[in-house]
């Protein structure tokens, strides 16, 4: 069997340490210092950088037209990681969700070029390699990290797309094997590479794998990952890792899911990018792996094709703003008209549960809701904004979460509502990104300034009146909130106090920032919230 041939022939246990010496010998490859620190700091290779140089990955691979993996796959994992990312071109592929139509090999020449241009000048800290389509190119790489060594080598050795079609012949394996094993500091085939690279030995189950890892190590890479998501009849997703002395077996659920293409290039990025900012080999994998299991799970029923194997969202949004999910757009002013904002003691007190007080206020024409569920555990406010969310997208109401940024992340609500004590907005901000709504409440004209610097979309105004609902707050009267008003530059929604009898006075204040009424008890504090949720729309159009 072609396996022992290689396990007994002394040619390839030499080599490795050959390879061994060479690396003890050849102090100016700085991939092999790299892996040397791991256990006492990688990090501390990075504090000799300047504090603003940013952890770069240069990928050396193909160009996927249909951008589901290549080079456009390692480009926006590296981003989702947060890494700088490079680019050398080996071939460029006409490639979709079905196959891949054709291969356009570049001149090892203009390789060298690239590599060249990069490498002289960028700081590069990993070289990922993909789609190695030539034995030429393979050794203008060799020649090129020679002259321009970088901290680590991660090498995705692909030979054959998901679809099945070949991306790097059987002549390619053995430059692989010979010329750039030896320097990797990991390697991450899948079983049929794998196999391939092990002289087409079979690879069946989880304990084939632990044997494939162990006999690639002798080719000399630093580490193996052996990928087992192709093994038959494995609910997981089983990878084998060996660093030299042990094993690691990584389990993880195995999504359901035709978005795979591009998994293997993504994770051997997602490893190169942690590596770039000094993980360790272990904790790199440990991420890279929970990323792209992230990934998938999120985006596991997007359509991008119409082919078998469709691409997946390495940046965790397409799920969220596709517009099947009734998610409203951009925030609009006028959705302040009529603010729902819930009590979970009130709906206890009526018997309502929250969907149903939520769908009843909906019902009754309020515009926007906001959960307002203080002193409920964090399970069971998310449980509820969860329910919530389907309500509100079925009628392209927007949900915001009350205080709890966490939260409103995790159910991917459209927004918060923070007060002056809660998390500051600017926070808030670059926690949620551009496009969710960010509410403040603001008594002074300062707080309102610093609501619209801060990067706020509106702001809360009370309490207009006085409440029973929220304890110890400050009254500001009907002359606060127009003084507020006045000062905002961000349209106003009043609060406190406010119900069917003073609701048109509030509207009457006469300012054009003020875009409505946010209430609490007026709505839920009564047997039917829908009744009385109409009610007051219609004082409210009235009042307009
Ligand atoms: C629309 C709106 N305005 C003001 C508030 C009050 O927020 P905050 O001051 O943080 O107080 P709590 O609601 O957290 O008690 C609001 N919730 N909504
Ligand atoms: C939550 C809240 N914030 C206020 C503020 O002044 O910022 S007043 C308030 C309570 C509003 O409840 P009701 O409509 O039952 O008076
Ligand atoms: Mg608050």
């Amino acid at each position: 069997m072609a396996c022992s041939v290689v396990l007994s022939s002394p040619f390839y246990f030499c080599k490795n340490f050959t390879v061994l010496s060479l690396q003890s010998s050849n102090s100016s490859h700085r991939t092999r210092t790299f892996v040397a620190m791991q256990g006492d700091g990688a990090s501390a290779a990075t504090k000799n950088n300047s504090d603003l140089k940013i952890p770069h990955v240069l990928t050396v691979a193909g160009s996927d037209s249909g951008a589901g993996a290549g080079i456009q796959a390692d480009l926006k994992a590296c981003a989702a990681r947060g890494v700088y990312c490079s680019t050398v071109i080996t071939a460029v592929t006409a490639q979709n969700t079905v196959g891949v139509q054709g291969v356009n090999i570049m001149p090892e020449d203009f390789v060298a070029a690239q590599l060249k241009s990069v490498l002289s000048d960028m700081q590069v800290d990993v070289v990922k390699t993909g789609m190695l389509p030539s034995t030429d190119i393979v050794k203008v790489l060799h020649q090129s990290l020679r002259e321009f060594p970088v901290r680590a080598l991660v090498i995705d050795p692909v030979m054959v797309s998901t679809s099945g079609d070949v991306l790097a012949g059987p002549s390619i394996v053995s430059g692989f094997r010979d010329i750039l094993l030896p320097m990797a500091d990991i390697i991450t085939p899948n079983i049929k590479e794998a196999s391939a690279l092990l002289y087409g030995m079979q690879l069946a189950t989880v304990s084939d794998m632990y044997s494939a890892a162990k006999l690639l190590h002798c080719f000399g890479p630093r580490n193996v990952l052996v990928k087992g998501g192709d093994l038959p009849d494995s609910s997981d997703a089983v990878d084998i890792f060996f660093d030299g002395e042990n094993f690691h077996e990584l389990r993880s659920a195995r999504v359901k899911t035709r978005n795979t293409h591009g998994t293997g290039c993504s994770l051997a990025s997602c490893i190169a990018a942690e590596l770039a900012k000094g993980s360790p080999m272990l904790s790199a994998i440990k991420v890279a792996k929970r990323f792209i299991g992230t990934a998938l799970d999120y985006s596991k029923d997007i359509v991008v094709g119409n082919g078998p194997q469709g691409p997946f969202d390495h940046l965790l949004r397409l799920k969220s703003t596709s517009r099947n999910s009734g998610r409203p757009g951009a925030f609009n002013p006028s959705d302040l008209f009529l603010y729902a904002v819930t009590d979970p003691r009130m709906n206890k007190k009526w018997g309502h549960s929250i969907t149903d007080a939520v769908k009843a206020a909906i019902e009754g024409g309020a515009t926007i809701v906001q959960l307002r569920e203080k002193d409920v555990d964090t399970g069971s406010f998310l449980e509820a904004a969860r329910a919530c969310i389907e309500i509100c997208r079925h009628h392209r109401v927007p949900l915001l979460i009350n205080d709890r940024i966490d939260v409103a992340l995790a159910c991917d609500a459209d927004g918060v509502h923070v007060g002056q004590s809660d998390m500051p907005v600017r926070f808030a901000r670059a926690l949620l990104g551009p496009e969710k709504i960010i509410g403040v409440s603001c008594k002074t004209p300062e707080q309102a300034h610093q609501a619209w610097i801060d990067g706020a979309d509106y702001i809360g105004c009370g309490g207009v009146h006085p409440t029973n609902t929220k304890e110890n707050n400050l009254t500001v009267g009907l002359d606060g909130l127009k003084t507020v008003c006045l000062a905002s530059k961000l349209p106003v929604v009043a609060i406190g106090g406010i119900g069917i009898s003073n609701a048109s006075d509030v509207m009457k204040i006469g300012v054009p920032n003020l875009k409505g009424v946010a209430v609490v008890s007026a709505l839920f504090d009564r047997e039917c919230v829908l009744t009385e949720t109409k009610k007051l729309r219609a004082v409210l159009t009235e009042a307009i």
